[in-house]
């Protein structure tokens, strides 16, 4: 369970969360959405202790995140952030195989088992053909696959991922949710496309300018009386065969000229 309350956090003084709240209960996915700069990364930072935040509390299983130690923290919190770690030349494998470090003393080899659930872990992305290569060489779509494969290996009861479907196609973009909605494991995962989080959340955080404009089961958050005033486009939501699915169209912008009549 990851637990949130009142989180407040500011950047060089300038506030950019302001009591802002999260749940996600074991094993559900919980989706974070809003517009550009509304401070989602900057709470998923906080979730995972990179950030301190001036207020507020972060629980991982009734535990605070700031009193796990840091060789414990990777075995409780896998992250898939947006940053691309730093391009070392590295095979596709041993980055995947980095996921069990925090399992073992910096003087320990890799076991077996290590190795037998990187291998795995490669072939649920759909990535063991590129085992051996450098994952400097790799597309944006295969270095993401790679450093979920990463995140699995840990095998952390807590997920935590910064718009993993970016780079992906859409084949890609579902097959990556898919896979982590079957893990099981409580996660939150920051997403744009509303359509990917209709499908693959259970509940969703909306924020708006560094506050919770809505916060519930998915169904409740994407509407079209919450969605429009935040994302400032004209929403309609359609029910479709197995998922709702949201089509949405610009509005007239205040300051374009408009038509005139006649
Ligand atoms: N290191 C930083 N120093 C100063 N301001 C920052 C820093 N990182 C982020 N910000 C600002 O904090 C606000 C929230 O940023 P954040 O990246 O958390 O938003 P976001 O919702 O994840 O945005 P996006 O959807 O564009 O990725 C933005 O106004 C951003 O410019």
């Amino acid at each position: 369970m990851i637990s949130a309350a009142d989180v407040t956090f500011a950047y060089n003084g300038t506030p950019v969360l302001a009591g802002v709240g999260l749940n996600a209960d074991s094993g559900r996915v919980v989706g974070l959405i809003g517009p550009n700069g509304s401070g989602k990364t900057t709470l998923l930072r906080i979730l995972y202790s990179a950030l301190t935040p001036r207020g507020g509390t972060v629980l991982i299983d009734d535990q605070p995140v700031t009193s796990l130690a840091s060789r414990e923290l990777p075995r409780r919190i896998a992250v898939v952030a947006q940053e691309t770690p730093p391009e070392l030349p590295v095979t596709v494998a041993d980055m995947v195989l980095l996921g069990r470090a925090p399992h073992r003393s910096a003087l320990q080899a890799y076991t077996a088992e290590d190795y037998r659930l990187a291998a795995a872990a490669l072939h649920r992305v759909g990535m063991r053909e590129l085992a051996d290569r450098d994952f400097t060489t790799l597309s944006g779509g295969e270095k993401q696959r790679t450093l979920i494969a990463r995140a699995i290996a840990q095998q952390a009861d807590h997920l935590l991922l910064d718009e993993p479907t970016n780079h992906l196609d859409i084949h890609y973009q579902h097959e990556v949710l898919h896979l982590v909605r079957a893990l099981g494991i409580t996660t939150v995962v920051v997403l744009h496309d509303l359509n990917l989080a209709a499908r693959y959340c259970d509940h969703l955080v909306l924020l708006d300018r560094g506050s919770v404009a809505k916060a519930g089961p998915t169904a409740d958050v994407l509407t079209r009386e919450v969605l429009e005033p935040v994302y400032r486009v004209s929403v309609r939501v359609l029910d479709d065969e197995d998922c709702m699915q949201l089509v949405f169209r610009p509005q007239v912008f205040l300051s374009e000229p408009q038509p005139s009549a006649g």
